[in-house]
Parts: structure tokens; sequence; C-alpha cells
């Protein structure tokens, strides 16, 4: 690559559900590293909730909700990396996070067949976040035949691997987890954290894609018309209830679902209203591990002027029942 490059360096992160990455992306925008960030998201589901996670900044932020970034909404990336860079302003870099489900090789290819895109634009990196402590269970999963394992193919095309939740795990646990990882990819840096929290010069900049590479996994990685298949048992139910909750009876019944369903429930997450009060509140699962935070306490942010004050809930996983699911959250709400 020559010194005098010009080109604006985007970063891929991806990992599999709830394994960090809107805690990665936080911490890139609120680290003090003095560069201008762009962040595209992409989310799974029917209800988004993302956009409620990330912290607000002076940043910009765009969401694509429409469909999956690997398969459907190519065109809508391009589009907006197109507007990024018709502004007058310019970003130093421009990170997009991908959807825990997807397959980040699709997304890759963008920056190699698109001509435009490829004379402003270079892939920096692929860095995939790995969650210490459920990661192991998900690359070992047997797929249908035809189907991708994303969370093996997102190790597979990590150029940097981040291994995070790490106080979640032992020694012995980490060990055979990193054991695993460099079975699938022997070439990725590691890097242990908690919360992402990682030096941002270690994550954007740092030229660290190579597409050779990626060919050499990936006979087809430039093939366009190449077609994946994402594992179709895994789906979401997604409400929202303009009410406000019974924060105490949710936890209760959250508690014992994810405790009995947590194996299938890979992920769930919300922003909720709380009845008697202007708290917002945010709970996060990812199997059965759960928390709630409230703006209460300045744990996360409050209403914001002009935010829909809802409540809005999302489970992703597998064998889901959509009434049991619907009526357990419905029946936490606060009569009016
Ligand atoms: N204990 C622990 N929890 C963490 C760590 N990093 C993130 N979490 C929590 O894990 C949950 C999921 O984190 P997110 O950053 O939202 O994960 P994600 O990959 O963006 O999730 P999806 O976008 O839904 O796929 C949140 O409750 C985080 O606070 C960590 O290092 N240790």
């Amino acid at each position: 690559m020559p010194e005098d490059d010009r080109r604006t360096p985007v970063t891929i992160v991806t990992g599999f559900l709830g394994a960090g990455k809107t805690t990665l992306i936080n911490h890139i925008l609120k680290a003090n590293h003095g560069k201008r960030v762009a962040i595209i998201e992409n989310e799974f589901g029917e209800v988004g909730v993302d956009d409620g996670l990330v912290v607000e900044t002076k940043e910009e932020i765009f969401e694509m909700n429409n469909g999956c970034i690997c398969c459907t909404v190519r065109g809508d990336l391009i589009r907006i990396l197109g507007k990024l860079l018709n502004r007058r302003e310019r970003f130093d870099a421009i990170v997009i996070e991908t959807t825990g489900l997807a397959d980040p090789a699709p997304v890759a290819q963008t920056f190699f067949v698109d001509d435009e895109l490829k004379e402003q634009l270079y892939l920096d990196a692929i860095l995939t976040v790995a969650d210490a402590k459920h990661l192991g269970s998900h690359l070992d999963e047997v797929k249908p035949e035809g189907v991708e394992n994303e969370s093996v193919e997102q190790v597979a095309f990590a150029d940097k691997i981040l291994l995070n939740k790490v106080d979640l795990v032992t020694p012995q646990e980490k060990l055979a987890l990193v054991d695993k990882i460099r079975g699938i990819n022997s070439r990725a840096a590691v890097i242990e954290c908690v919360h992402a929290r990682v030096d941002v010069g270690e994550v954007l900049g740092i030229r660290a894609f190579d597409l050779s590479v990626a060919c050499e996994f990936d006979e087809e990685f430039l093939d366009v018309e190449g077609e994946h298949r994402h594992d179709e048992t895994v789906t979401s139910v997604g409400i929202r209830v303009p009410g406000a909750m019974v924060v105490s009876e949710l936890n209760t019944w959250l508690t014992s679902l994810l405790r009995t369903k947590g194996t299938d429930i890979f992920r769930s997450k919300g922003i909720l209203r709380v009845a008697g009060s202007d708290e917002r509140v945010v709970f996060q699962g990812v199997h059965m591990t759960m928390e709630m935070a409230s703006s209460a306490n300045g744990k996360v942010a409050g209403w914001k002027e002009g935010e829909t004050r809802e409540s809005r809930f999302i489970f992703i996983g597998r064998n889901l029942d959509r009434e049991e699911l619907t009526e357990g959250f419905r029946a936490c709400v606060a009569p009016e």
C-alpha cells in the first residue's frame, strides 16, 4: 500500500449475537483518539433496539435495518458509503457493525468489486468480537447441509480477534477457546479484553486485511454471484408497546424464562418505559446472562427530547414461541 494512500479506512466489526460489538463501538466513540469516525449499523430482527444502545456523540451513525447487510442490503450499504464520501467534511475512519448472524465475507467483498468505492476506501480490517463464555458452543454447532455456521465464518475471516468477556471464564476455559479459535484461524492476532476496552490504535487504521489470504480461505471471495444460506431456524420475535413496564414483574418473568429457555434464546434486549417514573431502562440478555441498567443511576442515557417513550423488546434464537413471549411480556405492562 503506498505511503501517501489518501483513502479512508473501513473496519468491519463482526462477532456472534451479544459478543460485545456495540460495546466496542461505544468504546471507540467515547475514546479520546481525535479521529472522526462514522458508524454504519445493521441489526437483526423485527424490532430495532440498537439505535437506543449506542452512545450519543457528535459522530455520525447510520442505521440499516431493512434486512441483512450480507444478503439483501448491500445496495443500501453502497448508497450510504457513497453519501459519506460526497460530504465536504471527511471522516478519518468508517466502522461497519454487522449483525451477529452476518457472514462478513460478502460485506468485505463490497470494497473490492465496486470501482468507485475502491478508489476512495480501503478495507482496513475485519475485527471479530468473540464472547469468551458463549462462542465455544456456537462454533461447535452442527448446521444443516449447505447452511453456514456464522460464528465459524466470523472467526475464519477475522484479521484480529477481540477475545471479550474474559471476566466470565476461568483461565482453562479461555485456553480451550483460544485453541478452538486457532484451529479455525491461526493467522489473526487475539487480544483479550473486558467490555471491549482495547487501545483504539490496536483496532483502527491497522492495515490488517489481506485479500490474498481471504481468497485463499474462500476461493469464491470475489464472486459477486456467490450464494450463502443462513440458518433459517434462528428467528426473532419483536415486541413494541406504548405502555410502561412493571420492572420487578418483567425481571421475575425474564429470569425464569432465560433460566429455562436460555439455551435457545441466544439474545434478548430491550428499551423500557417504567411505570410511574421518568426512567429509561435497558435490558440486555445473552443466553442466561442478563442485566438491567437504568437512567436513574446514570448507567444508561435517559429519554432524549423527541424520542418516543415506549417499550420495545426483541428475542433472537431458535424455537421461539411467539405467543408465549408476547403474552409474557405484555403481562408485565402496567395498567393505565
Ligand atoms: N461481563 C461482561 N459483559 C460484557 C462484556 N462486554 C459486553 N458485555 C455485555 O454483553 C451484552 C451484549 O453486549 P453488546 O455490545 O450489546 O453485544 P453485541 O455484539 O452488540 O450484540 P448484538 O448486536 O445483539 O449481536 C451487554 O449486556 C454488555 O454489557 C464483558 O467483557 N464482560
